[in-house]
């Protein structure tokens, strides 16, 4: 055949290889299509003139390119299905908190030894822990009717509160100093989410702010944290999944569409095996009591410094000796480590049969784990923003993302916000 049969064949093949490829379009379809393809390729043919490409940015840098692009504004209103990789304290807009949470009545604050901001509501007795833990207690609404200036001490609050930074090399210069910041923005916004009428407006804001994107279901993993009330009590986690299951029905009440939410009951994995074969249990004892609110069972935090998966077999296969069906959610192969006990999560996680598995970024280095995968059909949370802010990849737009991406075509794919 000649050169020119030889390319088109090739070319016809890798797109019907790429996301969609095999899709058959309606009429209307195909207008929408070239509609939003006109616009993408008048964005690509933009950033190749100003050398400025959102996706190969850090994403501190193009979030304001990408809020301004036309085509993610058509994706922002386009139906997304659901979010299935998104954490309990991360999930709606940082200014809400500043904005809303830290102007209620009798939220106090203090700051710790190493410097970390500690908030909690209490009345009418001053919250605990005492001064030891935490410098004295300040109470927020007379702290600020003493400041001069509240616009730059609330937006100092939401720098606390995220990521966000105008320099993220110099900020971050590596990934123990980025999960340190991001580990404290957990440690700092828990006692104002964990306070129990915030927590319920919590969950509400954030899937207010999800359906705004077009999202219908969410997949949460969640610690259960206790949630407190004004006098210091205490509620169960029992009390947590029945708030969560309230509060997504009275959403979905008021907004048609809407399908629902389920819980990833999810511990750290900075914790000794004993700690985890009792979360293990709880989340048995918890999927037991709430069938259809928890779907199963995950591990979080920074996968490099934590426990392997390997180290918590003993764990894990607690469910299968009892003859209980827990389905695993595992984060697995969030490193650029490779040949590393965490690295070999993605094996663990294969080997348990995880229902889907967080991230993968590490699946290019196992071939073998891969292909299994893909015949066990497990879908991965890709993620790659997280996977740049965290400092596991340079930019999403980075070969290794697209490799990922075409590889695994035809699969069904679920992508992180
Ligand atoms: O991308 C991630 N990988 C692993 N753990 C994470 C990630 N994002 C958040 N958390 C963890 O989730 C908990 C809050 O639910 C926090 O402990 C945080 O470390």
């Amino acid at each position: 055949i000649s050169i020119d049969e030889a390319w088109n064949q090739l070319l016809m093949r890798e797109k019907m290889m790429q996301l969609g490829g095999q899709l058959v379009l309606t009429e209307q379809e195909e207008l929408a299509n070239e509609r939003l393809m006109a616009l993408k390729k008048a964005e690509v043919t933009q950033a190749m003139r100003t050398q400025k490409f959102p996706p190969s940015m850090h994403f501190f840098r193009a979030k304001t390119l990408i809020e301004k692009s036309e085509v993610f504004n058509i994706l922002k209103k386009m139906p997304k299905g659901a979010a299935l990789h998104v954490h309990d304290f991360s999930i709606l807009s940082m200014n809400w908190l500043v904005k809303n949470v830290t102007y209620r009545p009798h939220c106090h604050f203090c700051v710790t030894p190493s410097g970390y901001l500690k908030f909690k509501f209490a009345y009418p007795e001053p919250p605990t822990p005492k001064p030891a833990e935490c410098s004295e207690w300040v109470l927020l609404e007379k702290y600020r009717k003493e400041l001069q200036n509240v616009t730059e001490f609330d937006n100092r609050l939401l720098q606390t509160f995220t990521l966000m930074t105008e320099n993220p090399e110099v900020a971050y210069a590596n990934q123990d100093a980025v999960w340190s910041k991001f580990n404290s923005i957990f440690f700092t916004i828990s006692g104002l989410v964990h306070y129990a009428p915030v927590f319920r407006d919590y969950v509400f804001q954030a899937l207010e702010e999800f359906y705004q994107d077009n999202v219908l279901y969410l997949e949460l993993r969640a610690m259960l944290f206790p949630v407190y009330e004004l006098n210091g009590t205490v509620h169960s986690q029992e009390w947590s999944v029945k708030t969560y299951r309230e509060v997504a029905c009275m959403f979905a009440e008021k907004h048609p569409g809407f399908i629902g939410i389920k819980i990833i009951y999810s511990d750290h994995r900075v914790k000794n095996v004993s700690f985890i074969m009792k979360s293990i249990q709880t989340a048995m004892t918890l999927r037991t009591m709430f069938p259809r609110m928890v779907a199963g069972f995950d591990l979080v935090g920074h996968e490099d410094t934590g426990h392997s998966l390997y180290d918590y077999r003993e764990a894990l296969m607690i469910p299968t000796l009892h003859g209980v069906k827990l389905p695993y959610f595992f984060h697995a192969g969030e490193t650029d480590w490779q040949g590393t006990s965490i690295d070999r999560n993605l094996l663990v996680a294969l080997i348990l049969n995880s229902t889907r598995i967080g991230h993968g970024f590490a699946l290019t280095k196992h071939p073998a784990v891969w292909a299994d995968s893909w015949k066990k059909d497990i879908p991965i949370e890709v993620c790659p923003i997280s996977n740049q802010l965290l400092g596991v990849l340079c930019a999403p737009a980075s070969p290794a993302v697209f490799q990922r991406a075409a590889l695994r075509q035809t699969k069904r794919e679920t992508t992180c916000l």
